[in-house]
């Protein structure tokens, strides 16, 4: 076996990771997780076809790679150091590079074709381009007609960031090509986001027509107009125009994939091998952000909460192994919305062995943590997962699936807190 390798972590991400619970052990870079890519459309592909792929990434790669078992579309290559460029079926646009963690937080809302799926944090885009995928109702590349269209439903992105949601653009123009036709990008803050659900009909150019010329008091035709705001910043025609921005429809499936500080991403920590590990400090623990980053997380799964409709699916996940952004964040929500209004249910495992959720360790931690009154909270909680790079063989992530029963009432912002938030450190 080979000895620990641990990079020099500064010394703030060591108390970061004490105040959290989190092993060091994770980012021991002698422990090597696989590469994984997830193949294109790949609900049009035969099996033989998936199959050549595997031989074909193979063969380029020079080591093993093989089908994600359980997990739809994902191949894991043995290698980790293997470069995507290297591989003929990524430059051919068969192939993206995402980690497996990733695909079970979007596979986890359990998409059907003809939902209406709101991806809340979208950018760069690869849950987006997955959820794409899970709309695909067979309808072969270039052929989607106007029934089509209806059949398959939508999907709309939210990013507050201009140049990520400009990656996200690009990723749908260069996967999704000509049948992108269901696809809306905003840029906008996720927390306000108010734009709802297309309206049924929305695909159809004669409805739309008339829809966006209605008759004024006195019998006069008026243009419909977009304010700013609910503008998509990119989308094609039909899913831009006033008729199919102002519904009063809700989403069927929400994915809060939350901004957060990356630390359970192997990948972006490794980076900072290049970057000087001191840089961990400002970028990933900095004291203001780790407030600030749970109370935007409790903001952005709240207004996804609010635009999910009755019977519809909200899933929450962040790449981060933080018990504040994660259990404190869906603790904060669960004891502002009951068991009448918001239930976690089991996430599809797929294979992946998960680790549970954190929760204090005795009653002594209990009380330390200042929980003790939220016991009943957690217990609500233990459908949650984690995946612990040292257990999953993947990256780190924290996904909660909650289906809504009902609306409740609209709370005021003040109102929308984290269960605790970490120890504030003068610098
Ligand atoms: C974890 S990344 C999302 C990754 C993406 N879901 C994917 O699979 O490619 C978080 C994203 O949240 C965005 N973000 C941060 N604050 C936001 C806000 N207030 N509203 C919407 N997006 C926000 C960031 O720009 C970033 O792109």
């Amino acid at each position: 076996m080979s000895a620990s390798l641990l990079p020099p972590l500064p010394p703030s991400f060591c108390e970061f990771l004490r105040d959290n619970h989190i092993d060091a052990a994770v980012y021991d870079t002698s422990r090597k997780l696989p590469r994984y890519v997830r193949v294109i459309r790949y609900r049009q592909k035969s099996t033989q076809a998936i199959d050549d792929l595997v031989q074909q990434i193979q063969a380029d790669a020079g080591c093993r790679a093989y089908k994600v078992d359980g997990v739809p579309g994902f191949i894991e290559i043995e290698n980790q150091a293997v470069r995507l460029s290297q591989l003929s079926a990524y430059n051919n646009g068969d192939i993206v590079g995402m980690d497996v963690s990733s695909g079970i937080a979007a596979l986890a809302l359990s998409v059907e074709p003809g939902d209406n799926v709101l991806d809340l944090c979208c950018a760069p885009g690869a849950k987006l381009l997955l959820i794409a995928d899970l709309l695909d109702n067979n309808q072969e590349k270039g052929t989607t007609s106007v029934v089509g269209l209806e059949l398959r439903g939508t999907v709309t992105g939210v990013d507050i960031s201009l140049h990520r949601a400009a990656t996200c653009r690009s990723l749908i123009k260069k996967h999704a090509g000509k049948d992108k036709g269901f696809m809306r990008l905003f840029v906008d803050d996720g927390t306000t986001f108010a734009c709802k659900a297309p309206q049924p009909g929305w695909h159809d150019p004669q409805a739309v027509k008339a829809a966006s010329a209605p008759l004024n008091e006195g019998g006069d035709k008026v243009k419909c107009v977009l304010s700013g705001g609910s503008r998509p910043w990119f989308a094609p025609k039909l899913l831009s125009t006033a008729y199919a921005c102002s519904g009063t429809q809700l989403y069927d499936r929400v994915l809060v994939d939350a901004e957060c500080t990356h630390d359970g991403s192997l990948v972006h920590v490794q980076k900072y091998a290049q970057w000087g590990w001191e840089q961990l400090d400002t970028q990933v623990v900095d004291g203001n952000k780790q407030v600030t980053i749970p109370i935007l997380q409790s903001k952005l799964l709240e207004n996804g909460w609010r635009l999910l409709k009755p019977g519809g699916v909200l899933v929450y996940s962040t790449c981060s192994l933080s018990r504040y952004q994660n259990e404190f964040v869906l603790g904060g929500f669960l004891a502002r919305h009951g068991e009448d209004e918001a239930v976690l249910e089991p996430i599809p495992l797929l294979g992946i062995t998960t680790s549970p959720i954190w929760t204090p360790a005795d009653d002594d931690e209990w009380d330390r943590a200042g929980l003790s009154h939220h016991r009943a909270v957690f217990s609500r909680m233990c459908n949650a997962v984690r995946l612990d790079p040292l257990v999953s063989n993947t990256s780190g992530m924290f996904i909660a699936r909650i289906k809504k029963l009902q609306n409740g009432s609209r709370l005021e912002d003040s109102a929308i807190a984290p269960l605790a938030l970490p120890p504030s450190r003068e610098k």
